[in-house]
């Protein structure tokens, strides 16, 4: 009997050891389960036009024109498309924010659309330095439907498409290159004419050879010059020739080649905005629009967290930021990221991933104990730099490990960056506690603490919250001097002379309470003779305190690392006066051990 592929993943997934009896072995040759021989490489499909490519040795120094067409592509991908107050919304978004050119719609596709576009004429919701676009098909009556959508607009940008390739020519609109080349330039004939009806209008126009990167470099180029010469375009209007990888097939380097290709020959090019559209198909999207920006191209369209058909346009918010993250002005605000990511995330009625780059909300968090000391050292010496230079932090020179901007920078917090479970360290553990609770543990009881923190995650499986961990660190260092089998009832020092305390206290252990008396050259040694003379052997192997916050009456702590009975042992007193703190500081370590010893 055949195996389904199912039954063979099954199998491989067997967990380790003998196969069990009768199971079919997994056989990676086995063609039926996973046929890749069915696909061509891109190399097969494509005719790459450029052996001599300059691309590579370029740099981003400045930030394209960014176009937004959540509102038509993006829009057409969702399984509800947007209403009028949706796309109100999200268009409100995108002039705020500072896009100049913002496809609005498909209006010829249906009456929301269409609605949509009248509504933006005649709500002057559109500003002065704004540009709306609007997209149709090559189709008369669809152009009809699409002038008559922007009448009273003053200023657009008329986008119309054909897909170009060789399967959609023969497969979809059974048409030879000769014949499809007339059709198109039939349309952009047609739309010029309506378009110069329109008195007073400044519309421009946009043309895009649908699935560009999979037609023939010489027939995307002889269609794109042709409509170059028939809408007669010119350096002060220019066209736009928007070239699409409408499915991305192959890597990056691959589109890059094709739009230097055609960077290089499109004719009257000072009169050409050369446009990229890149979708996402492999998941390089990104990096295709980055390399085809560094081969020639001027003007990006993409979605905000590249929504859009199957896996989505190109991200506009990463390839944004990722210009931000080289010191690029990226000529758009995302300085509250979330605000963004609320109002998308209204309008498309989709949820954006939690590691989405730069917005979701756990891409600057890190929960592993490297990171998070790395993070941590980062921090503070970023605090340290900014002193030093005499900036606001927020104006100093970032490099902090691991974070590839500063979260603040987009509206983050830096309460997110680190968040505690059992993957964290000691260097996480001591920053959290430091930036919520002003504490500044001794290097040597981190390690200490961490393994309490350890046990409890492991325990739990649980995340821990700052405040989780400060209930524990109370518990673990601080409690035990108020709940131990040994109890300070009453106590006061004296300096009896220079260097020379003397402790006084009445103090229960072993379950009989007694007066001591105990002398010392610190009130600290003095206490310890009196733990002596109570029968219990106390070293004090380190000593730390410090206030908790700045001013008068701020509760100081004090930690303090014993030996007691030849047990180490750390124990922390909380208090506003430093003294009692420390004497707290003894009892607690004295009564762990005491409480490791029950
Ligand atoms: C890559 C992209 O994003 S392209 C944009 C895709 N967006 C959309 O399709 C959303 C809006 N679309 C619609 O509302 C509808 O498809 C309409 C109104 C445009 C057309 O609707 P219909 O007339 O019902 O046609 P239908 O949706 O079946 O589209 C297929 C027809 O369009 C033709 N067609 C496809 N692309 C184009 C084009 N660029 N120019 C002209 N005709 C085209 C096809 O050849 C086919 O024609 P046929 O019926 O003669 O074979
Ligand atoms: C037609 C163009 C602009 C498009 O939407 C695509 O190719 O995805």
């Amino acid at each position: 009997m055949a195996t389904s592929p199912t039954q063979a993943f099954a199998t491989l997934r067997t967990p380790s050891g003998p196969v069990p009896e009768g199971a079919p072995a997994w056989n990676p040759q086995r063609p039926s389960a996973m046929p890749h021989e069915r696909y061509r490489p891109a190399h097969d499909r494509v005719a790459l036009p450029l052996t001599d490519r300059t691309w590579p040795s370029r740099r981003l120094e400045r930030a394209p024109l960014w176009v937004p067409v959540d509102l038509r592509d993006g829009n057409q991908a969702l399984a509800e498309p947007m209403d009028t107050e949706r796309k109100r919304r999200m268009f409100d978004l995108m002039v705020t924010m500072g896009y100049k050119e913002i496809e609005v719609g498909y209006p010829s596709a249906s009456q929301t659309d269409f609605d949509f576009v009248r509504h933006l004429a005649t709500s002057g919701a559109v500003p002065e330095d704004v540009t709306i676009s609007v997209f149709t098909a090559a189709r008369n009556d669809l152009i009809d439907r699409t002038i008559a959508s922007i009448e009273g607009l003053p200023r657009t940008v008329v986008h119309l498409y054909t897909a170009t390739a060789p399967a959609w020519r023969d497969v979809v609109l059974g048409r030879s290159r000769t014949e499809l080349h007339g059709m198109i330039l039939d349309a952009a004939g047609y739309l010029m004419r309506r378009a110069e009806e329109q008195s007073g209008a400044d519309i421009r126009f946009e043309f895009s050879p649908e699935v560009f990167n999979l037609t023939e470099p010489d027939f995307v180029l002889e269609v794109c010059n042709s409509i170059t010469e028939l809408w007669d375009a010119s350096p002060d209007r220019p066209v736009i020739h928007n070239l699409p990888a409408t499915v991305e097939i192959a890597t990056p380097n691959v589109y890059a080649d094709q739009i230097e290709y055609m960077d290089r020959h499109l004719a009257r090019r000072d009169a050409v905005i050369l446009s990229v559209h890149p979708h996402n198909d492999r998941g390089t999207g990104v990096a295709c629009a980055e390399l085809a920006v560094l081969a020639g191209a001027q003007r990006v369209e993409g979605c905000l967290f590249g929504n859009g058909e199957r896996t989505g346009n190109v991200d506009l918010v990463t390839l944004a930021l990722n210009l931000y993250a080289q010191g690029v002005n990226p000529m758009v605000d995302f300085s509250d990221i979330d605000a963004v990511r609320e109002v998308v995330e209204h309008c498309n009625r989709l949820p954006i991933h939690p590691r989405h780059p730069y917005v979701g909300e756990l891409v600057h968090t890190a929960f592993s104990g490297t990171h998070q000391d790395a993070i941590s050292k980062g921090m503070a010496h970023h605090t340290k730099r900014a002193a030093e230079l005499g900036v606001p932090a927020k104006q100093a020179p970032w490099e902090v490990p691991y974070l590839p901007i500063d979260p603040g920078d987009i509206g983050r917090t830096y309460e997110e960056v680190i968040r505690i479970n059992s993957q964290s360290g000691k260097g996480g553990i001591a920053h959290l506690l430091h930036t919520h609770h002003g504490l500044d543990l001794p290097k040597r009881m981190r390690p200490d603490f961490s393994g309490a923190v350890q046990r409890a995650t492991d325990a739990s499986g649980q995340e821990l919250s700052h405040k989780d961990l400060w209930d524990l660190f109370r518990t673990h260092y601080i409690a035990p001097a108020q709940d131990g089998p040994v109890l300070l009832n009453s106590w006061s020092t004296t300096e009896t002379g220079p260097g020379e305390h003397r402790f006084s206290c009445v103090l229960t252990a072993n379950g009989q309470e007694r007066s001591y008396e105990g002398t010392g050259n610190g009130p600290l040694s003095a206490f310890t003779q009196v733990l002596t003379s109570a029968g219990i052997a106390v070293d004090i192997l380190n000593y730390a305190e410090h206030a908790t916050s700045v001013g008068p009456g701020s509760p100081a702590v004090a930690y303090a690392e014993c030996r007691v009975d030849g047990e180490t042992f750390w124990g922390a007193g909380w208090d506003t006066s430093i003294l009692a703190a420390s004497v707290q500081a003894v009892l607690a370590a004295v009564n762990r051990a005491g409480q490791a010893g029950r």
